[in-house]
């Protein structure tokens, strides 16, 4: 079996746990990330998302996964934020992660170009990576796997201009894919509860990230306390 074909039956139906707390998020620390990627190990997590180098590099000691790796980054006049440009990628790879997710949907890209125009030179550059598109709407899935990524996420939906105000997890979009696309289809975004999950699962995907449920708690204690708001 090729280290592709590896990293991919690694994962396959199992759960992913996305360990992320950006700068102006209280567990902002790669030391906390090491532990809760740790922890998510040790209670069943078969993968791990991350964002950035520092906090990669800190994962890697603690958890012997696969890692999803993105670099978030905001550069102004662009609405493209995970892994955004060439930079963030080359950043990825020489760190080494087992799959570089970016941004595939139809939105211009801080270079002014779209996925479509910057993808085949990645493709070609980086044969031997592995790709994930984070997408917001079936038609940037589908493009993606026609450019040849190895994979699809629903993790934009809700987050694009267009498609603001969807309901999460996107169970339309995620059903579609499974339906017609032959590549792995990761559920990602919304996913709160374990049911939510099994839902997905039923759905068909290949496998499923989990982030904010799990890894937030500011989030999760919001949950609980707006419950009792009267
Ligand atoms: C839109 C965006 O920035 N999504 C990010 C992608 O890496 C993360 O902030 C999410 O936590 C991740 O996708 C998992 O989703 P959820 O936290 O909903 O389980």
């Amino acid at each position: 079996m090729n280290t592709k074909d590896k990293v991919f039956e690694q994962i396959k139906r199992k759960l992913i746990v996305s360990c992320q707390a950006l700068p102006d998020e209280p567990l902002h620390c790669p030391l906390i990330m090491g532990k809760m990627a740790y922890a998510a190990m040790l209670g069943g997590a078969s993968g791990i998302r991350a964002n950035s180098v520092e906090d990669i590099k800190e994962i890697k000691k603690k958890v012997n996964l696969p890692i999803i790796g993105i670099i978030k980054r905001v550069y102004e006049g662009s609405d493209v934020f995970i892994t955004p440009t060439l930079k963030e990628i080359e950043l990825l790879y020489n760190e080494g992660v087992d799959i570089i997710a970016l941004d595939a949907t139809k939105r211009i890209r801080p270079d002014g170009k779209t996925i479509s125009e910057i993808f085949p030179a990645i493709r070609e550059r980086y044969k031997d990576q592995l790709f994930m598109a984070d997408c917001s709407t079936y038609e940037e899935a589908q493009e993606a796997y026609e450019l040849g990524f190895d994979c699809v996420g629903t993790t934009l939906s809700g987050y694009t201009d267009y498609t603001k105000g969807k309901e999460l997890p996107d169970l339309d979009l995620i059903e579609r894919l499974v339906k017609n696309l032959p590549i792995p289809v990761i559920a990602e975004g919304g996913i709160w509860t374990p049911e939510e999950l099994k839902c997905v699962f039923d759905l068909g995907v290949y496998t499923a990230v989990v982030g904010t449920a799990i890894t937030r708690p500011m989030e999760i204690t919001k949950r609980f306390a707006n419950a009792i708001i009267s």
